[in-house]
């Protein structure tokens, strides 16, 4: 089990605070790599899966870190716990403590043999699931299964939120290459009715598949999306028993499906083990399977496998999540940095940062361990990005010149998988993608702008000044040959043990989402008095003010 410690007792935190202090002015990258001609490969890991085509490289040689700071950084992860707090997620211990929940996402891709051994209930079921999956997907894909007046499906709408959506939204765009283009694939997650009124206007009753995708089968958004897809399609198809037909739901709440109008055979089922953020992997990548076919969504499960495998049995210093992990630690903790910037240089990638948002923030944004003492550091980070090059026309003259410390890393295949123009675009943008973090890392100085400016540098000294670049900024570059299904999923499962590890030094619980329920509860509460100004009970005069000026002005 982890700690649950705080992490500033354990002594290589300590000693990481003293190294901070000591050494951090004389962590200069500039001079690291000239002092270490080999500090590329001192600092670098590759990644290789059985398949020839799922390889990463991690470089992380761009780090503000020598020999000592990273081997305390390893020593803080011994000091946690971190290698007995992963061997008890994989055995399926409870260590989703305020929840008593086991947490199983690898047990989703565990294959039935030559797996990890795990042990709770629900887990021996995941095949008979998978199965279900893969029948349910062939027959819409091949056409097999008809709606109402007979006719095949040619749309998919998914109805969820959060990681009954990100995942999925994430995951079809990113395998956009493998998906049967004549299947549409639609998300619908917000409960402003715009969402799923524009899906809708793109949508036929007699050809639309509508998956319900929620594990609690009681979030407000969608079941009340869900209620107005029925009421739509059934404004058409008049008779109940078509919803059949149309409704499949991906739950683990089989008694709320029921109550929905979804028969049990129409449901996909998952279990409590499987987080939110974490489901994927699971019933919740039906859509997923629909788009990119069965084959395609078990390559992305093995991807994930060989991921989980590399993370539960290589040692720490080589460990891909751990590196990350504690890399990160370095600048949350001990530089400050606030945020985490996720920059891939693969257009299909671009919800991947948005995807991270929710898998990061969700897990780690708590500020009490497990044993419920107020944390006096830094926990998760701030999660953003886009994918290059468009960041770097948006943000990125923040992270070279701006004064706030931004670790990002950078991810690019090999291989494009569109090589138009004779592979012009993508020599451009790799391009790019190396030469970002060289500037990030070694900058401008004074005198190279002037060499460059030449005359007009003894003229201009403030525009001497705004042509600096600092330098110094850290990067992590992740190459990875190409965005194949197994790719993906040893990518996902890389990010997805980063925050494990990242949660047990910090020694909170990576695994619930108490923060999320407050405002759910306020706004249950604010919607039964928004009927006449007298309800409105309770609230500080901005909340009511604000409610007196929407009951004011709508029509
Ligand atoms: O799948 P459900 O139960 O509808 O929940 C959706 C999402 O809501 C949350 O509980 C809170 O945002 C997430 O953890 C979850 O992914």
């Amino acid at each position: 089990m982890s700690t649950g410690k705080p992490a500033t007792q354990y002594q290589a935190w300590k000693k990481l605070q003293q190294l901070h202090s000591s050494k951090s002015s004389k962590l200069v990258l500039k001079e690291l790599f000239a002092n270490d001609p080999k500090r590329f490969s001192t600092f670098s890991e590759e990644f290789k899966a059985s398949s020839p085509d799922v390889t990463l490289l991690l470089d992380y040689s761009k780090n503000l870190i020598d020999d000592e700071v990273l081997s305390t950084l390893f020593d803080l992860a011994r000091e946690a716990s971190v290698e007995s707090f992963r061997d008890d997620m994989f055995a399926g211990k409870h260590i989703n403590t305020s929840e008593d929940r086991a947490v199983l996402h690898v047990a989703l891709r565990n294959p039935p043999t030559n797996g990890f051994k795990i042990d709770e209930e629900g887990v021996d079921e995941v095949e008979g699931v998978l199965k279900h999956i893969k029948e349910f997907s062939d027959s819409v894909r091949s056409g097999e299964w008809k709606g109402y007046t007979g006719k095949s499906i040619d749309t998919i709408v998914n109805i969820g939120i959060g990681g009954s959506d990100l995942g999925p939204v994430m995951v079809c765009e990113a395998l956009k290459h493998y998906s049967k283009r004549d299947l549409k694939t639609h998300f619908v997650s917000n409960i402003d009715g715009t969402d799923l009124a524009e899906v809708l206007k793109l949508c036929n009753t007699e050809t639309t598949l509508f998956i319900i995708a929620s594990k609690t089968f009681t979030t407000q958004e969608t079941i009340t999306n869900a209620e107005s897809a029925k009421a739509w399609f059934l404004e058409q198809a008049k008779e109940q028993s078509h919803v059949a037909k149309h409704f499949v739901a991906l739950s683990t709440n089989a008694k709320a499906v029921t109550g929905f109008g979804i028969s049990e055979s129409n449901m996909f089922a998952f279990w409590d083990w499987v987080g939110g953020r974490y489901s994927l992997w699971s019933a919740i990548g039906l859509s997923i399977a629909l788009s990119i076919g069965f084959e395609n969504f078990q390559e992305l499960l093995k991807g994930a496998h060989e991921m989980d495998k590399h993370f539960k049995s290589t040692p720490l210093e080589q460990n891909l999540p751990v590196i990350l992990a504690l890399v990160g630690i370095w600048y949350n903790d001990f530089y400050g940095a606030q945020t985490q910037a996720l920059l891939p240089y693969d257009q299909y990638l671009k919800k991947f940062a948005d995807y991270f948002q929710q898998g990061d923030m969700e897990s780690n944004g708590k500020s009490v361990t497990k044993d419920g003492s107020r944390v006096d550091y830094e926990t998760g980070p701030i999660i953003w990005g886009q994918s290059g090059t468009n960041g770097q026309h948006a943000f990125y003259q923040l992270i070279h010149q701006g004064t706030k410390l931004i670790p990002a890393d950078f991810l690019a295949p090999v291989e494009t998988l569109n090589p138009i123009s004779g592979g012009k675009h993508h020599e451009i943008l790799l391009s790019n993608f190396f030469a970002q973090p060289e500037a990030l890392a070694f900058g401008k100085t004074e005198e190279e702008v002037r060499k460059e400016l030449g005359a007009e540098a003894s003229k201009n000294a403030a525009l001497v000044k705004s042509k600096i670049f600092e330098g110094n900024k850290p990067t992590n570059s992740i190459l990875f040959q190409k965005l194949t299904p197994g790719t993906l999923g040893a990518l996902v499962a890389l990010y997805e043990h980063k925050i494990h590890v990242q949660g047990a030094i910090w020694g909170i619980n990576s695994y619930d989402q108490m923060g999320v329920e407050l405002g759910k509860v306020l706004a249950k509460n604010i919607l039964k008095q928004l009927g006449s100004e007298s309800e409105v009970q309770g609230h500080d005069s901005s909340t009511t003010g604000l409610i007196h000026y929407y009951q004011k002005n709508r029509k």
